[in-house]
């Protein structure tokens, strides 16, 4: 159980990403073409789709890390930059590497809590909570990609938000790391919050998520249950597929 840092009622109350016609273009590319739906609480929500398919960018754009074209992507109601405390509504991991190899885990993560207003207990309990307080005091730089990946959950763990994205979490995680997150996934979900998380990996999907967006070519492709999913196709990933055939920008020659 992931320990709440405390706040009223409303932080229950409104944890949804919602995307209305968002759109992103990068000169001729239309990397997110009109895209709109609402990430709900409770559920793990798989976002798949091909290479190249814009879910980064969404994930970007909702973060506030980059500007949309046109449209509006928005945590509880709001976009990204007038989050007054930020790090305590939403938290993400995007890029494991993107992180200063020069300082420790544990000095990360501090000037991370210290410049969002969130003490360094919390700093030691997210630590904890990935596995990593054993080489907390560790050089960064030194770690594994599957570490980084859990140093990069424990940043978006640190303000306990109630809106959580992971981009790829399980790239570079051993099957006892990958089968953690799993479980990691459904519990932040079960907490109430909402876990938006993006793989290539359908069978992991199919044992983590409930709900699932697929987008092709910057569009929304389908929006369904994997139960909805798996009884009309054999598997997730036959129903990814079929329902990706048309979008697959970078496929190998069949
Ligand atoms: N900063 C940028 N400048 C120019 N083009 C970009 C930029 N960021 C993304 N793109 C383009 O936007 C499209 C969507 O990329 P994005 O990384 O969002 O896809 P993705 O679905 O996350 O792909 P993958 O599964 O390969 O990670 C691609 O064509 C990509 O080349």
């Amino acid at each position: 159980m992931v320990r709440r840092a405390g706040g009223p009622a409303s932080r229950i109350l409104y944890r949804v990403i919602e995307l209305l016609h968002l759109t992103k273009r990068y000169g001729d590319t239309l990397a997110v073409d009109d895209l709109s739906f609402k990430v709900e609480p409770g559920h793990v929500t798989g976002f798949l789709g091909p290479n190249g398919a814009g879910k980064s960018t969404t994930m970007r754009l909702i973060l506030g890390l980059d500007a949309p074209t046109s449209g509006r992507a928005l945590v509880n109601g709001r976009r990204y930059a007038s989050l007054t405390k930020p790090m305590r509504e939403v938290g993400a991991l995007l890029d494991a590497g993107a992180v200063h190899g020069g300082r420790s885990a544990y000095h990360h993560l501090l000037c991370l809590a210290l410049t969002n207003d969130i003490g360094p207990a919390r700093v030691a309990e997210v630590l904890e909570l990935v596995g990593l307080s054993g080489v907390a005091r560790k050089r960064v730089g030194g770690f594994s990609l599957g570490m980084k990946q859990r140093l990069g959950i424990a940043s978006a763990l640190l303000g306990d938000p109630g809106v959580l994205m992971f981009d790829e979490p399980v790239n570079g995680l051993d099957p006892d790391g990958v089968r953690w997150i799993r479980g990691l996934m459904r519990s932040l979900a079960a907490e109430g919050r909402t876990v938006l998380l993006s793989s290539h990996l359908m069978s992991e999907m199919a044992l983590t998520a409930e709900c699932i967006v697929i987008v092709g070519r910057g569009k929304l492709v389908a929006e369904a249950t994997v139960a909805e999913l798996t009884a009309r196709y054999p598997s997730l990933e036959e129903a990814y597929l079929a329902l990706t055939a048309e979008s697959v920008q970078y496929g190998a020659a069949r």
